[in-house]
């Protein structure tokens, strides 16, 4: 049997995945790493420790492994994107990586479209200058600590830093480098005219390659730490969200996907690199050459029930914390919840605004509370596909991935406010599997990523809206929406007293 392995680097943890010839998930394995938040805002990660948990991962993955290394043809990633890995000369690493949660450099991105021109810039880079994106934070390095600005010879992307320490090649492939504020979208370039107008020189610009692209083996030291053969291929791989939809098929035009996963993002198809939604919403390289893709994103969507567990329900499993919530009507007895823990993206790029809960009284318990997150969390997912609608997207469809696919109470949630069919598939590991497809591509198992994902990818289940649901909701998320313009101001006179 021949098999491949998907890295998947996230922001919580790195999950690798073993599959087969047939798209088989046989192993899969999950070593996790801490967040480093020093202030409010900020969001960092040591990438040594990225490294330390792939390396450990795989070599648990070998040790269950019962087949010969040998048969695992390929490797690929998948990784969080715009996250900021400095290197110096020697490809060393200079700080912990700033990631794309953090929200410190909001002056930098006004600095962009003041050097730039807002509508230039968006022209370029088919995106809006956003705090978590790659080149802001170069700035705010460049401002705040300009020794160590002096010695950059290069930047890389998180998963391009492990692929190199792999195998001691640095590349970083189309869908990611979209992410950073300094490619040129449409002609698969990095912008001169940009680098020139910020003052960075163009040559810490990585190399740019196709996802597919064969990158090199792993070395040596790697293979004897892994178990791994060194004569296995690895493929660049890509963004996380690029790769997410790979593995859930989206590569046709109207195809969708909603994930919750730390983030939350809804994704659609996009055939051209000519399609123009002014910077509403995300438009990126896909991983499938010569695709694009538009999508919007929930900072904190896991993120807020992750949050909401932790401070309310910390001896509590997910699922413990999701029990009965479907017995909760639609509504949650009252109160709404904005997730908008760590300022939000889509549909308002707005760093300062802060989550909610309204209309608690004292008959609410901790189940009300816990539907009412899980809705407020859809309703921002809900925002972008309004946003799609109105551009004139048919979506009837919507494909859900992440771990928030892992409750039929959201999935039916999901149905309801989304007001169109949810579709869980079989392997939930959207961004995982989207590497091992690149990899099961790259290593000529298939003439293309539709014929991978027609072999690999089936359908598990499929929420229908419900009709009644669907009313209530649209009414609630006319509510929803009007949270954000009444908490707006508060939470800018709020920011003072914020860590
Ligand atoms: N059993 C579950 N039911 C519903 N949601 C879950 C469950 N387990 C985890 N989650 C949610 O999924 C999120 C993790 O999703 P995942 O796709 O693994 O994220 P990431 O790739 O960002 O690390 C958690 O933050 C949590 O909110
Ligand atoms: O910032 C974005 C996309 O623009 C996020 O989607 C990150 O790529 C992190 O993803 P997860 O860790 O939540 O999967």
């Amino acid at each position: 049997m021949s098999y491949v392995i998907g890295v998947d680097l996230g922001t919580s943890a790195v999950k690798l995945l073993l599959v087969n010839k047939s798209g088989e998930v046989v192993q899969e394995v999950s070593k996790d790493y801490p967040l480093i938040q020093e202030k409010t805002g900020y969001s960092e990660q040591n990438p040594e420790d990225w490294v330390k948990q792939t390396i450990a991962g795989l070599k648990q993955l070998l040790e269950e492994f019962s087949g010969d290394a040998s048969e695992i043809d390929g490797l690929s990633f998948s990784g969080q994107m715009h996250g900021l890995v400095l290197l110096d000369e020697n490809n060393q690493v200079l700080r912990n990586a700033i990631l794309w949660n953090d929200t410190r450099t909001t002056a930098q991105c006004r600095e962009i479209y003041e050097k730039v021109g807002k509508e230039r810039f968006i022209k370029i880079t088919k995106n809006l200058a956003l705090e978590g994106f790659t080149l802001p934070k170069i700035l705010w390095v460049k401002e705040h600590e300009p020794d160590l600005y002096a010695k950059i010879s290069s930047f890389v992307l998180p998963k391009d830093y492990v692929r190199y320490r792999l195998t001691k090649t640095l590349h970083m492939d189309y869908s990611d480098a979209a992410g950073t504020s300094l490619l040129d979208v449409a002609k698969k370039e990095w912008s001169k005219e940009i680098c020139d107008a910020v003052g960075l020189e163009i040559s810490i610009c990585p190399q740019l390659v196709q996802s597919h692209k064969k990158v090199g083996k792993i070395t040596k030291d790697v293979a004897k730490e892994t178990g791994l053969s060194e004569e296995m291929d690895v493929y660049a791989g890509g963004a996380d969200n690029a790769c997410g939809a790979i593995g859930s098929g989206i590569l046709s035009e109207g195809k969708t996907f909603a994930s919750i996963g730390t983030s939350g993002v809804v994704l659609s198809y996009e055939p051209t690199g000519e399609k123009d939604y002014g910077g509403k919403v995300h438009y990126f390289n896909h991983g499938e050459e010569g695709a694009y893709y538009a999508m919007g994103v929930t900072l904190a969507a896991g993120h807020s029930l992750n949050w909401f567990k932790s401070v309310f329900a910390n001896d509590r499993s997910f699922d413990e914390l999701l029990e009965g919530v479907g017995d909760v009507p639609v509504g949650s007895n009252g109160i709404l919840f904005t997730p908008y823990l760590v300022g939000e993206r889509t549909p308002y790029a707005d760093s300062q605004i802060r989550g909610s809960f309204i209309g608690m009284d004292s008959s609410h318990t901790i189940k009300d509370f816990t539907r009412a997150v899980l809705e407020g969390i859809t309703f921002s997912l809900n925002e972008s596909i309004t946003i799609f609608r109105e551009n004139g997207k048919e979506i009837d469809t919507i494909y859900s991935i992440g771990g928030g696919s892992k409750n039929k109470d959201w999935l039916q949630m999901q149905a309801d406010i989304f007001n169109s069919k949810v579709v869980r598939l079989k392997t939930e590991q959207g961004p995982g599997m989207g590497a091992a497809m690149i990899a099961a591509y790259g290593s000529g198992w298939f003439n293309s990523l539709k014929e991978c994902a027609n072999a690999f990818l089936e359908n598990a289940e499929t929420y229908t809206p419900i009709k009644e649901n669907v009313v209530k909701y649209k009414q609630l998320f006319r509510l929803y929406q009007g949270i954000y313009r009444k908490t707006k101001t508060l939470n800018e006179q709020l920011n003072v007293f914020r860590k």
